[in-house]
């Protein structure tokens, strides 16, 4: 059994419906199918669940919605036409819209949530429609079984409540199981959603909890390109990677699959395929356990990010005091954030967080404890820092990979604020300012495969 997810772009019109079903009936093993929210289109150049969360926050200030509702309808109802849905259940999906309004939620986080989650709630039930009016036996699932609770910032998945729950199903030959992607539901059967992209991360818990031999995500390019292919021309496509590579890569900025969907299926030992909806027959990019052999090319992809802010403390003799980091680590905790990395010097430390998790109140109370408790030498806040990431399994234990990698960006006059490298050996981190990172990131991917 095969659990395969489409993209917002696979599934944002009703041609493109046509595609994902000519998919789902060539390979009768597809039968467990994860749905996004309708995405982007030539036509339709906003994603219906950045539509459903303008709609919310108009509901939230009380401003007058209308021309947001009937943009949503517009998107389901030019799908339902290409495919001739019946008027009724065509009005039954617009009802649910139009309900979104008429409920009562706990907290504008909820309701937020509540309205996001429709775009991919309401999609399922339409492929569900299309489907059996085609004659297919397609049967819709709330996930319920998806159990998932808001803890601070993040949606946190319980996954004993989850896994036993998707273990009790039972799939039937001949019957295919449309999921709604991107949310779950709290203990009070409210909907929660996961991040932004969060529908990669439901396909992966549906293929580890139904145990399937295989999770084909299917979105809109051939495949997982060495880099964006938005910053490079016809960049070198990966046939194959690790979980791990896939991780570090998608963390740093590799959009096409979203970095916490990695997780359930390396638990659950599934491969992953990434395929295109547009291109079905290419082979796409296989993501599974580490390759046995050695890759040739020491690099398999660089990814670039910019939504970091850094700290840089420096004092001296700091590395000599007893529990620094554990002290550090306190004032954080107190100001309720986390960092993402710490790379120290000698007498130096830089922290760098994800600038999207703080606000400015949180930034100011960090100083000011850091301030007080360690009267640093300087104390620099970078309010805007980019990431990149060189990954590989070719880089272990291989020699002059970072002369390699600053090379060129010393040719291109780039400059570094901060190199550091995984005890993985799988990776090499760059910290440097956003206006350069583009074209560091150009510079590297030419070194490296432009030969
Ligand atoms: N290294 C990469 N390889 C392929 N695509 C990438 C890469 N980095 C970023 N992308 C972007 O990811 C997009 C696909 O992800 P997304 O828009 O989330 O698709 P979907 O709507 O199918 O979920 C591609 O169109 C491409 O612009
Ligand atoms: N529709 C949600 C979730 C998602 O995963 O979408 P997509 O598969 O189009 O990235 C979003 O826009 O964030």
């Amino acid at each position: 059994m095969k659990v395969i997810k489409f993209g917002g772009s696979s599934l944002a019109t009703g041609p493109q419906f046509q595609r994902v079903i000519d998919i789902l009936q060539a390979d009768p093993d597809r039968q467990v199918v994860v749905t996004s929210a309708p995405g982007k289109a030539k036509e339709f150049p906003v994603k219906v669940t950045d539509l459903l969360l303008k709609y919310a926050d108009q509901a939230i200030a009380d401003e007058d919605f209308s021309e947001t509702v009937r943009a949503l309808k517009n998107r389901y109802g030019s799908i339902a036409q290409y495919f001739h849905v019946d008027k009724w259940e065509i009005q039954d999906l617009y009802a649910q819209i139009d309900d979104l309004n008429n409920h009562h939620y706990p907290t504008y986080r909820y309701l937020r949530a509540a309205f996001a989650a429709h775009g991919e709630y309401l999609n399922a039930q339409l492929l569900t429609m299309i489907l059996k009016a085609l004659g297919e036996d397609a049967r819709f699932m709330d996930p319920r079984q998806i159990h998932l609770h808001f803890e601070g910032r993040n949606t946190v998945l319980d996954e004993e409540a989850t896994y036993d729950a998707l273990g009790q199903i039972k799939l039937e030959d001949g019957v295919r199981y449309i999921f709604p992607g991107f949310f779950g539901y709290n203990h009070e059967g409210r909907m929660v959603t996961f991040d932004r992209g969060g529908s990669d991360i439901t396909g992966a818990i549906l293929a580890k909890g139904l145990k399937a031999d295989v999770y084909e995500n299917f979105t809109d390019v051939s495949a997982i390109y060495a880099v964006n292919p938005n910053l490079v021309d016809h960049p070198r496509a990966i046939h194959s990677m690790s979980y791990n590579e896939m991780r570090e890569l998608s963390y740093a900025g590799f959009a096409v699959f979203h970095d916490e969907a990695i997780i359930p299926a390396i638990k659950g030992q599934i491969p992953i395929n990434i395929k295109n909806t547009n291109d079905p027959s290419a082979p796409g990019t296989w993501i599974g356990p580490s390759k046995e052999q050695k890759s040739e090319e020491p690099i398999t992809g660089i990814a670039a990010s910019k939504h970091f802010a850094a700290l840089y403390i420096h004092r001296y003799l700091l590395n000599k005091g007893i529990g620094v980091t554990l002290r550090l680590l306190q004032i954080l905790n107190r100001h309720h954030v986390s960092y993402e990395h710490m790379p120290s010097g000698v007498d130096d430390l830089t922290i760098i967080f994800d600038r999207d998790q703080l606000n400015d109140e949180q930034i100011e109370g960090i100083q000011t404890d850091i301030q007080n408790e360690f009267h640093p030498d300087t104390m620099t806040w970078h309010d805007n820092f980019a990431l990149i990431m060189i990954v590989g399994q070719g880089m272990v234990g291989r020699v002059g990979t970072l002369t390699e990698i600053v090379t060129p960006l010393k040719e291109a006059g780039i400059s570094l604020g901060m190199v550091n490298q995984g005890a993985s050996e799988i990776s090499i981190m760059l910290g440097l300012e956003p206006k350069d990172a583009d074209a560091a990131v150009q510079a590297i991917y030419h070194h490296f495969f432009d030969k």
